[in-house]
């Protein structure tokens, strides 16, 4: 390792930058990890609406120039981070140089882990030569091309994490399945088994459905607290298509995006079950189709008794957050936060920790997971 990074591989605090699915924009957290994993401050920026737009647009392929714009988003999406990261250390009063690198997540505008000949690819549009210039801090970035390329969903990742944080080792209830679900754009659960063994997949759409109808028919980003959802009706015809997807049923590994769940996937089963519907009414049966989609993945891996521990902006989704529970009658519904960790701040904890692992030359990946041959370093290191 250059002498430059061997230095900072020495001091425990990162920073770890997301910007999920849900496209909302970034959070940042700076992590310390001397003493476990101590979250300092976390901070947020959201997108402008015309590079949202953008983002948005890239993740289909319709459009022209898409490279050209590509590369133009991406240098606005690090800019966000490099804003991020200026708020991080304003309020923590840490200096760039105490901070040994930060995982950069970027945004994913592809994902499709598996094609025809075997290998497929992921891809989140990052900038991190410029953000490692904006900054004067080590980036780690493209942390999941590598699980891929070993035969793995690169995705999703944070399950490693929420063991290291959230599982029997950390909690001191041996005798449990914690389960962690993060619900962002996607939904994905962790299942940490008591024994140790540790599941993760995506279990379909999270908010991105939601705050796509929600944007359409009130102007705003999302449903506050889930609000308008709980004032319609459910619409049982639509909610049993959306839930015959036949992702939902198949076996893990597996991860999903976008690609799959997007707006002309919606608009297909609107048109056969939600013709005349009223608004309200289809927000209700979307929000029923993330929490029961959730439910049925929980149902599955974990066991009567056990924690589910939510994160993820859906854990602020007050009435998402009602119907998961009232979906698992056998299972103790509550947030992070009740193991300290606030729901807005554990993805981003996790890319830390991820830039932490490529650093010390740790693997970031688990195989029971993502299905890759094995552990690998996750990540490209950009250095100060
Ligand atoms: N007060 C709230 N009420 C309802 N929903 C909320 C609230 N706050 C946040 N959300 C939802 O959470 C979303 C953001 O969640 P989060 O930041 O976890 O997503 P992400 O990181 O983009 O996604 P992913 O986990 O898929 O990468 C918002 O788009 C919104 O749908
Ligand atoms: C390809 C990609 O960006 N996947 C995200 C997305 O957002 C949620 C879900 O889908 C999850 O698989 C993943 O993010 C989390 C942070 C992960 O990798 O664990």
């Amino acid at each position: 390792m250059p002498h430059a990074l061997e230095q900072a591989s020495q001091s425990p605090l990162y920073i770890g930058l997301m910007s999920g699915t849900s496209l909302d924009g970034v959070d940042g957290v700076i992590v310390d990890f001397s003493q476990g994993t101590r979250v300092l401050c976390h901070a947020s920026c959201a997108f402008d609406s015309g590079l949202r737009a953008e983002l948005l647009a890239l993740n289909s392929s319709e459009g022209t120039n898409e490279l050209h714009r590509a590369a133009l988003a991406a240098n606005a999406l690090v800019r966000h981070y490099a804003q991020v990261v200026q708020q991080l250390l304003a309020a923590s009063g840490v200096q760039p140089a105490q901070i040994a690198a930060m995982g950069a997540h970027g945004q994913t505008v592809r994902h499709r882990p598996q094609m025809f000949d075997g290998t497929g690819y992921t891809l989140q549009l990052n900038a991190p030569a410029l953000l490692a210039e904006l900054t004067g801090i080590t980036v780690v970035a493209d942390l999941r091309s590598r699980d891929v390329a070993a035969g793995g969903q690169g995705a999703p990742l944070v399950p490693a994490f929420h063991q290291g944080v959230f599982g029997r080792a950390a909690s001191g209830q041996k005798n449990q399945t914690t389960l962690v679900l993060n619900i962002g754009g996607i939904a994905n659960l962790s299942v940490l088994g008591a024994d140790g063994s540790v599941l993760g997949f995506d279990s379909g759409p999270g908010n991105a459905l939601m705050d796509a109808w929600c944007l359409q028919h009130t102007g705003k980003p999302y449903d506050e607290s889930g609000q308008w959802a709980a004032s319609g009706q459910l619409i049982p015809n639509l909610l049993a298509a959306m839930m015959a997807e036949t992702y939902l049923q198949q076996p893990p590994p597996k991860s999903t995006g976008r690609d799959l769940f997007h707006a002309d996937w919606l608009a297909a089963h609107l048109q056969i079950h939600a013709v005349a519907a009223q608004a309200a009414d289809v927000q209700a049966t979307l929000t029923e189709f993330t929490a029961a989609s959730c439910a049925d993945a929980v149902k599955r891996f974990g066991k009567s008794g056990s924690e589910l521990l939510v994160c993820g902006g859906g854990a602020l989704n007050t009435y998402l957050m009602q119907r998961i529970a009232a979906l698992l009658p056998e299972i103790h519904v509550t947030t992070t936060a009740e193991r300290g960790l606030p729901p807005l701040e554990v993805e981003a904890a996790a890319f830390a920790w991820l830039a932490r692992q490529c650093l010390l030359g740790l693997p970031g990946n688990l195989a029971s997971v993502t299905g890759a041959k094995g552990p690998r370093i996750l990540g490209a290191i950009y250095p100060a």
